[in-house]
């Protein structure tokens, strides 16, 4: 049943507000029933996002104590309220720096309904180059992945977090989607669910892998709707503790911003289940409305991205080993180009494909196509971005490519 009592006002002088910290106590760590912990450790020991495939409900909870705790900026007055393992909290820096990029001048997007009922969405307000980035925002409330206590106050949890944020921060969270029926959730758990996103904090896991591993809330980036071929990615700070948006691909102003909010290389029906147990929706991206006929074509294509990498020879084995045929390495490499943006999966290692090709002329020692692939792959980094630099100077005298001319003949 839903059963939020919402914080209308929080006092802004109050003791949560100021940044200081309440500690849970540790009796409610205690083991919660067996099934509860075999379901869990199913769960996480299943999902890719926390490699932690021998994960221990029991193990996780021992000594765990959890403490609330606002983090405070250095450039900012907006505030983030978390809820901390006490461990990972004391390693936090008092005053987070400023985020590394910011999004050019000038309004970079909107949140506005688009014409293909999916809610709300993010759409670019003006032209993004690939590498752009289209917003740089801090979480307004982050948890851990796991939470570990039993699943029913967790919504205690959210409301407690919900009292140390200013009332408009409140509205605008209350404003986020729900995709969760009330019968399964409460309101608050169902916007968390609905709209959090994954982020790992600069902590070391140690014998708790997953122990890093939180989730964010975002009031604008999650507002990106999903595609199986996103034009945009997320990119965590954990330093600064903020979440850039950047283009995948040439976006256009009035264009819809993307994301993928399951991994891409699984197939159609897959990646449908997943979104539909996860999210409740039936995707109607354009990559799912594809005839039928391209569908068995494009989850192989996806199957193929996979296991690109594990098949393919070092770039120095190739090198050094003259039995391996020259093109045995860049034509692996153009064929998943080729697939890549066939697929629209930009997000897939497309720039170290790139450089991998570049990198096979080098060492042949054929510049045309050196300077063609290098100028490529120059241009889907930042244009301000180290990387980017580096295969500029490489694209204007090749000779200073490290390994020119390295391939044994
Ligand atoms: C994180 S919210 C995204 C923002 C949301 N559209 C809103 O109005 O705030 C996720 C929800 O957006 C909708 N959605 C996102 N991507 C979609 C897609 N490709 N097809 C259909 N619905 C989608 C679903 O209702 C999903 O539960």
């Amino acid at each position: 049943m839903p059963s939020a009592t919402m914080p209308s006002s929080p006092p802004r002088d109050s003791k949560a507000a100021s940044g200081s910290t309440s500690y849970l106590k540790r009796n409610r760590c205690r083991p919660p029933p067996l099934e509860f912990c075999a379901e869990m450790n199913a769960n996480i020991r299943s999902n890719p996002n926390l490699d932690s495939p021998y994960f221990d409900l029991a193990g996780h909870l021992e000594n765990r104590a959890y403490c609330f705790h606002n983090i405070v900026y250095a450039d900012t007055f907006d505030q983030t309220a978390t809820l901390l393992d006490v461990g990972v909290k004391s390693l936090l820096p008092d005053f987070m720096p400023s985020p590394p990029v910011s999004p050019p001048r000038g309004a970079t997007f909107s949140i506005r309904r688009g014409d293909d009922k999916h809610g709300l969405g993010m759409f670019a307000a003006q032209n993004v180059p690939v590498g752009g980035i289209i917003a740089v925002e801090r979480p307004m409330i982050v948890v851990p992945y796991i939470i570990a206590l039993q699943s029913h106050a967790e919504v205690d949890f959210y409301t407690a977090l919900l009292h140390r944020l200013s009332p408009d921060a409140v509205a605008n969270f209350m404003e986020l989607a729900n995709c969760k029926p009330a019968a399964e959730c409460d309101m608050l758990v169902g916007i968390m669910r609905t709209n959090s996103i994954g982020i790992t904090l600069n902590v070391p896991g140690g014998p708790h892998p997953e122990l890093p591993t939180h989730r964010g809330i975002f009031l604008n980036i999650s507002r990106c709707n999903h595609s199986c071929g996103p034009n945009a990615r997320w990119q965590w700070d954990a330093a600064s503790f903020s979440l850039s948006l950047v283009a995948l691909r040439p976006i256009e102003a009035g264009d819809e911003i993307t994301v993928a909010y399951v991994p891409p290389t699984i197939s159609r029906s897959e990646r449908r289940a997943q979104l539909k147990s996860l999210y409740n929706f039936s995707c109607r991206c354009e990559f799912c409305a594809r005839p039928a006929a391209l569908t068995s074509r494009s989850d192989a294509a996806r199957t193929e991205l996979e296991t690109v990498w594990k098949e393919l020879p070092s770039f120095e084995t190739w090198c050094l080993n003259s039995t391996i045929p020259q093109q045995a390495l860049i034509d692996v490499h153009k064929r998943a180009v080729a697939l890549i943006e066939a697929e629209g999966l930009e997000m897939l290692d497309y720039g170290k494909h790139l450089d991998a090709i570049a990198m096979g002329y080098g060492a042949l020692r054929d510049v045309e196509q050196f300077c063609e692939w290098a100028c490529r792959a120059r241009d889907f980094r930042p244009p301000d971005s180290d990387e980017a630099r580096v295969l500029e100077g490489w694209v204007a005298d090749p000779e200073t490519f490290p390994v020119w001319g390295w391939r044994r003949t």
